[in-house]
């Protein structure tokens, strides 16, 4: 077996691994970057990037075919499903190129391909080929999509989203388990483009949804366009001649619908358990995770780090970047270790309507200020804007501090909802009130009208602004 020593190995070459690499390389040439697999990363490969290039022709087909209520026709519209997934993984691999040759560009000596295992707190064994000293670690792993046993029953038929990112053609239908932020992205893209598509859960959510209210509307308007079975139990799952047939009951009614896929979307599980962690001497809780520090990504007092999707914190491409930035430069400076910044929390699901969150979530607002806080809130279904690109469903509701006037988080479900986040969360980030974010322009007609209207309907309830009508006098009309 090969020995190397180190000052700092990194496990996992995806975004925060990557990130985390170069933070090192600043401090010390000493460093190896880990990789088990392949380069390219989740994000481009099979995760943010594919998704998107899917649901970016599930909104041209959906346009298209509702173009109609504009007054312009065009005829039947056909989905040639060859040529949706050609681009698909034609436009996928231009993004991961670069990735890929960006890790490869890296110095032969700071790069190891293989399988990276603990054998010591210090110590990794990589491929069964190479033994590696190193004087700190950064775990980045990343996630894996966790399936239910009961879905083996499906066989060759069960797949997860890499799997849907490498189809040649679009299949006639899909079971799709999950309606999470990975399930409704892709269940409602798959059927839009004509795949006769059904979505499970267990629990009523979707989409991520925490404000009840929300979820209420989502459920009737992702209802109007898609097969939804939110709170179905899952009585047998059965590979056939003809795909795979499920049977379940729902409403105290039994069902049997058959499929071409089953595809799992039921949460992701980080890549922690094939580590041998138990060889790190660092703590673990209960679920076999390393406890660490947010702010510095170290797991106690140790020289082992962990950053991105691994870390189960904040399982999202920026954070992940974020994450990796932190930790690496901890392990470069150890033992000189400081906090990075974190920002505001924010999430965008790209269904349509997008849903996004900002801050704290409802349940989080109501502990954090001993329930001494207001809600604000506007209906899209007839904001200005919205209504004039026939983008007019959802509900925008934003949460405020009492006494403060602070403004703590908001969710939403409605058009445009990736940009009004961002907004949203960079007054959060300045620690803006609901009165200073009222200051602000606003233009006539967009849809961030609606935003002020929720915003007015904030300050209303926090007792905090001038009395006002339910009319906006300086507001244009549909603001
Ligand atoms: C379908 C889908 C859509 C998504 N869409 C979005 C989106 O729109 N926006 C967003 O913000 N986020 C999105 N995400 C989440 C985002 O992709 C992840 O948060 C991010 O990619 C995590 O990066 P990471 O560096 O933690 O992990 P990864 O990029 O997965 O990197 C981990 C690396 O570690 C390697 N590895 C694992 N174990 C070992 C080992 N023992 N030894 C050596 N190497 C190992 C793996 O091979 C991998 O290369 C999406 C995810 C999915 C699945
Ligand atoms: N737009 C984005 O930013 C984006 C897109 C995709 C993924 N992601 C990231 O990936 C993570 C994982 O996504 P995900 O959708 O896999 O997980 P998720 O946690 O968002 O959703 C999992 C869903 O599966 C349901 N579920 C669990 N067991 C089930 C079962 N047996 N049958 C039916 N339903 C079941 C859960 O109730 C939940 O609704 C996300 O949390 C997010 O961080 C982000």
């Amino acid at each position: 077996m090969d020995k190397r020593e180190v000052d700092v190995a990194i496990i996992g070459a995806g975004t925060a691994g990557l990130v985390a690499y170069r933070q090192a390389a600043r401090a010390t040439d000493r460093v190896v970057l880990i990789e088990g697999e392949q380069y390219g990363t989740t994000c481009a490969r099979v995760g943010c990037m594919p998704s998107k290039l899917l649901i970016a022709a599930a909104e041209r087909a959906h346009d298209v075919r509702h173009a109609g209520q504009f007054g312009v026709h065009v005829g039947d519209v056909q989905v040639d499903g060859r040529a949706v997934m050609e681009r698909v993984r034609r436009e996928r691999d231009r993004f991961v190129e670069p990735v890929v040759k960006a890790a490869e560009a890296l110095p032969e000596e700071h790069r190891l391909m293989g399988h990276a295992r603990f054998v010591g707190s210090h110590r990794l064994v990589v491929g069964e080929h190479t033994e590696v000293q190193a004087g700190r670690i950064v775990i980045a792993t990343g996630s894996r999509p966790h399936i239910p046993a009961p879905f083996k029953g499906a066989k060759d038929r069960l797949i997860v989203n890499d799997d849907v990112f490498d189809w040649q053609d679009l299949p006639e239908s899909v079971a799709v388990f999950g309606p999470g932020v990975i399930g409704l992205e892709l269940g409602q893209a798959l059927a839009r483009l004509g795949v006769r598509v059904r979505l499970f859960g267990v629990d009523g959510g979707i989409g991520g949804l925490q404000d009840g209210k929300i979820l209420d509307r989502a459920r009737r308007i992702f209802a109007e366009e898609l097969a939804l079975s939110l709170s179905a139990k899952t009585e047998t799952i059965t590979r056939t001649d003809q795909g795979v047939e499920i049977t379940f009951s729902e409403d105290g009614r039994t069902n049997t619908e058959t499929f071409d896929y089953l595809l799992a979307a039921t949460g992701r599980r980080p890549n922690i358990d094939h580590l041998d962690i138990q060889n790190a001497g660092i703590e673990l809780d209960d679920k076999g995770m390393p406890e660490f520090d947010p702010y510095t990504l170290r797991c106690g007092d140790s020289h082992i780090f962990i950053a991105g999707d691994v870390n189960n914190d904040r399982p999202l491409l920026h954070e992940a970047a974020d994450e990796g930035r932190i930790a690496g430069k901890n392990a470069g400076t150890w033992p000189d270790v400081r906090t990075g910044l974190r920002k505001t929390p924010v999430s965008v699901v790209f269904s349509d309507p997008q849903i996004a969150r900002v801050g704290y979530t409802l349940a989080q607002v109501g502990e954090r200020c001993q329930g001494c806080f207001a809600v604000g809130e506007v209906s899209f279904d007839n904001q200005g804007r919205s209504r004039v690109i026939a983008k007019n469903a959802g509900l925008l509701r934003v949460y405020g501090e009492h006494g403060s006037g602070l403004f703590m988080g908001a969710e939403m479900l409605g058009p445009a909802a990736e940009h009004l986040a961002h907004l949203l969360a960079w007054a959060a980030q300045q620690r803006m009130t609901v009165k200073t974010m009222l200051e602000m322009p606003f233009y006539h007609p967009v849809i961030e009208e609606g935003l002020r209207t929720a915003l007015k309907g904030l300050n209303r309830n926090l007792q905090m602004g001038p009395e006002q009508g339910d009319e906006c006098m300086e507001c244009g009309p549909g603001g």
